[in-house]
């Protein structure tokens, strides 16, 4: 059975930033109903929205001022959602930050942030305030989750919890009674603000060396975004998708250890 975007009401966390906004507007593109951007960034989420109110229907764009890591503000962007658009379909658990320098920020946005995201929407909102007979959450992972990426641990640690903690509400002792379809993006490199390394990475054991993504192929965030659209529509709970090098998303399938073989 697939979802349907059209008619529904979505929150997009780092709805003000590269991947969020273009989110956001895919989402503006399939029917969505109304869309609250939840983003910290004051200034960039209320330019985000008179840039796509000359586009689209202002009364569909709402911006929440929000930082995912304090409950009582994440809980309000929910709230604000109910209130302008009566109901809450999907969430867009997608602020992230790469900072090894400030590694506790890192877990608590990327990891704090997306836990409160899960026990709003799962105890609350979603599973309340749904209009149709099934809701979403989409985790915004990477494809450090599963190839970890040097230079940035915490940040790979981050992603990896995002995957299990999917993966865990996806069973259906949650489902049966929340009736929320729960997936993970893995993005490869995409062309945002995050992929400027200045300042965010610690040096490593061997630190001569100029670090640089040159060679990583880039996507842009608008062919993410369109991919992203697909996977809210067709992807069957549980399951996390790799979308990157601007190729066509696709399932990573995790192994069950007990066929693992290997003996010490
Ligand atoms: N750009 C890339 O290459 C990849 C990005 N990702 C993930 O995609 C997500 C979005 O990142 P990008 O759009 O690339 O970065 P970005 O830096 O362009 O956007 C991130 C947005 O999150 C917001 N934000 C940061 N802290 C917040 C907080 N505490 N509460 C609410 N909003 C907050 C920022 O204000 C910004 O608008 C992140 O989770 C990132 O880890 C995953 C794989 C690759
Ligand atoms: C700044 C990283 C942005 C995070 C994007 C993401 O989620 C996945 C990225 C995947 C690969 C590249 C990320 C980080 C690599 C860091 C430095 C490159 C060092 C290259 C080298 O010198 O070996």
């Amino acid at each position: 059975m697939s979802f349907q975007i059209n008619g529904k009401v979505a929150l997009v966390t780092g709805g003000a930033g590269g991947i969020g906004r273009c989110i956001v507007e895919a989402l503006l593109e399939n029917g969505i109903k109304g869309v609250v951007i939840a983003d910290i960034n004051e200034e960039q989420g209320t330019k985000v929205v008179s840039e796509l109110s000359q586009k689209f229907n202002p009364t569909q764009i709402l911006y929440q001022k929000t930082d995912v890591t304090v409950v009582e503000s994440f809980e309000d962007a929910f709230k604000a959602a109910i209130q302008q658009f009566q109901h809450i379909d999907i969430l867009f658990n997608n602020a992230g930050i790469v900072n090894e320098n400030e590694w506790e920020k890192c877990v608590q946005v990327n990891l704090i942030g997306v836990i409160n995201g899960m026990i709003l929407a799962t105890e609350k909102y979603l599973k309340d305030q749904k209009l149709g007979e099934e809701a979403v959450i989409v985790n915004t992972s990477s494809i450090a989750s599963v190839t970890p990426e040097l230079l940035i641990p915490t940040y790979n640690a981050t992603k990896s919890a995002i995957n299990a903690i999917t993966r865990t509400y996806a069973e259906s002792y949650y489902y049966n009674s929340t009736k929320i379809k729960v997936v993970a993006i893995c993005p490869g490199v995409t062309e945002t603000s995050i992929v400027n390394l200045a300042g965010v990475v610690r040096p490593g054991p061997d630190d001569s060396a100029e670090r640089t993504l040159d060679g990583y192929p880039l996507q842009s965030p608008k062919f993410l975004a369109d991919q992203v659209m697909k996977v809210v529509e067709k992807a069957p709970t549980g399951t996390i998708w790799i979308i990157e090098d601007t190729k066509p998303a696709y399932q990573y399938i995790y192994n069950d250890r007990k066929m693992s073989q290997y003996k010490v």
